[in-house]
């Protein structure tokens, strides 16, 4: 039998958290919501407005943040700017974070069992500590070890892996990392982590091959001999 992990890293859309909560709710309230931000808050988006327009001279910073958005394109200021917008929604409870009914009882008993706790996700870390600190299972945030974004690079490179190893000082064999997306995975595998693709039907995530696959947190919690209590 193989030793459990020392520390689970975990996705969030589609892994913890409903592919539609991010795509029906979390994307169009930062859509609708951009234009009122930029006007209301112009010193924090400043620097914001500067990188995209570094990244994309020649266009407005604000058509370009629009042109990203309908692209999902998975690019730092967006992401930034995304959670900045999110964070007053969570604040006036027009948002809650979801996650599916297995994940905070798991993570709950991970933690409870000693196994750390980080998440790499697109999404800023603004972002990630917003959707578990204000989630429909109460602050979670306190779980976590690490919370990981586009700044590590992009999730389908293995780089990004092995910097986020080096940063928690692990080996990355001590890492599990749980994620829907097969190219994130090969990734991660390729920096030497421990994967496992979650295949969850409510999502209809096609499985890949090379990888443990599991439905839901209990399942991972079984597959790899994870602690479910303290
Ligand atoms: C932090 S919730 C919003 C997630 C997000 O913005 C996104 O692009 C999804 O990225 P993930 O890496 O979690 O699939
Ligand atoms: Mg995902």
């Amino acid at each position: 039998m193989t030793t459990p992990p020392r520390l689970v890293l975990t996705d969030i859309e589609g892994t913890t958290t409903a592919i539609s909560f991010v795509h029906q709710v979390l994307f169009p309230f930062a859509a609708e919501a951009l234009d009122g931000y930029l006007a209301a808050n112009p010193a924090e988006a400043a620097p914001i407005l500067a990188e995209v327009s570094a990244m994309e001279p020649g266009r407005p910073p604000a058509e370009t943040l629009r042109a990203w958005m309908a692209a999902d394109a998975k690019v730092t200021p967006l992401k930034t700017l995304q959670g900045l917008i999110w964070r007053q929604g969570y604040q006036d409870r027009r948002l809650k974070g979801h996650l599916w009914p297995d994940v905070a009882d798991a993570l709950r008993g991970w933690h409870a069992g000693g196994l750390e706790l980080a998440v790499y996700s697109s999404g800023s870390e603004e972002a990630q500590r917003l959707i578990f600190g204000h989630s429909v299972a109460g602050d979670l945030v306190p779980l976590f070890r690490g919370f990981f974004d586009t700044r590590m690079g992009g999730k389908r490179e293995a780089p990004s892996y092995t910097a986020i190893a080096e940063a928690l000082g692990l080996f990355p064999g001590d890492i599990l990392f749980l994620s829907d997306v097969g190219l994130e995975l090969d990734a991660a595998q390729s920096a030497g982590m421990r994967t496992c693709q979650l295949v969850r039907p409510e999502d209809k995530t096609v499985a890949v091959a090379g990888h443990p696959e599991a439905r839901d947190f209990v399942q991972v919690t079984t597959l790899f001999g994870l602690p479910s209590g303290g």
